[in-house]
């Protein structure tokens, strides 16, 4: 399962609080980030994730890429409501882009924790299933 971690600066200590809890649940998965989050989760704990740029950089553009290729299967993206973001549009473009392509995702750490708990039952496991069945979009 591809896994996406992104947050907000005021959302870092959740984030990292999200993944100590879960650990158990996200080892064992391929995991992606923007990057300060990925390095503050590494911080504090073992799991091993692929960081790519800091959101404001184009890091959210970077996983919206994979999502828009179908290489992304659950998005866990604390957002911070109470602040204005600089790439905004960047943000809007990757929570559309989730939507366009039918990917789970969770934008407060209540339902990531809802997404986890599906994840460790197995109930996401049907992506792994309809993946080899699934229209390319550019095609
Ligand atoms: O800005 C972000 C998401 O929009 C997160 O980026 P960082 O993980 O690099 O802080």
């Amino acid at each position: 399962m591809n896994i996406a971690f992104i947050a907000h600066d005021r959302k870092k200590e959740e984030i990292v609080n999200f993944a100590i809890a879960y650990e158990h649940v996200f080892e064992g998965n391929n995991l992606y980030s923007t990057g300060t989050t990925g390095q503050r989760i590494m911080d504090n704990t073992k799991l091993n994730i692929h960081r790519f740029l800091s959101g404001p950089l184009g890091g959210d553009q970077q996983i919206g890429a994979l999502i828009a290729q179908n290489q992304m299967d659950l998005v866990i993206f604390l957002r911070d409501p109470l602040m204005a973001q600089p790439h905004e549009p960047d943000i809007t473009a990757l929570l559309r882009l989730c939507d366009v392509h039918g990917i789970p995702v969770a934008t407060n750490v209540a339902s990531a924790e809802i997404m986890a708990r599906a994840l460790d039952r197995g109930d996401l496991s049907w992506r792994e299933l309809v993946e080899l069945h699934r229209p390319r979009l550019d095609k």
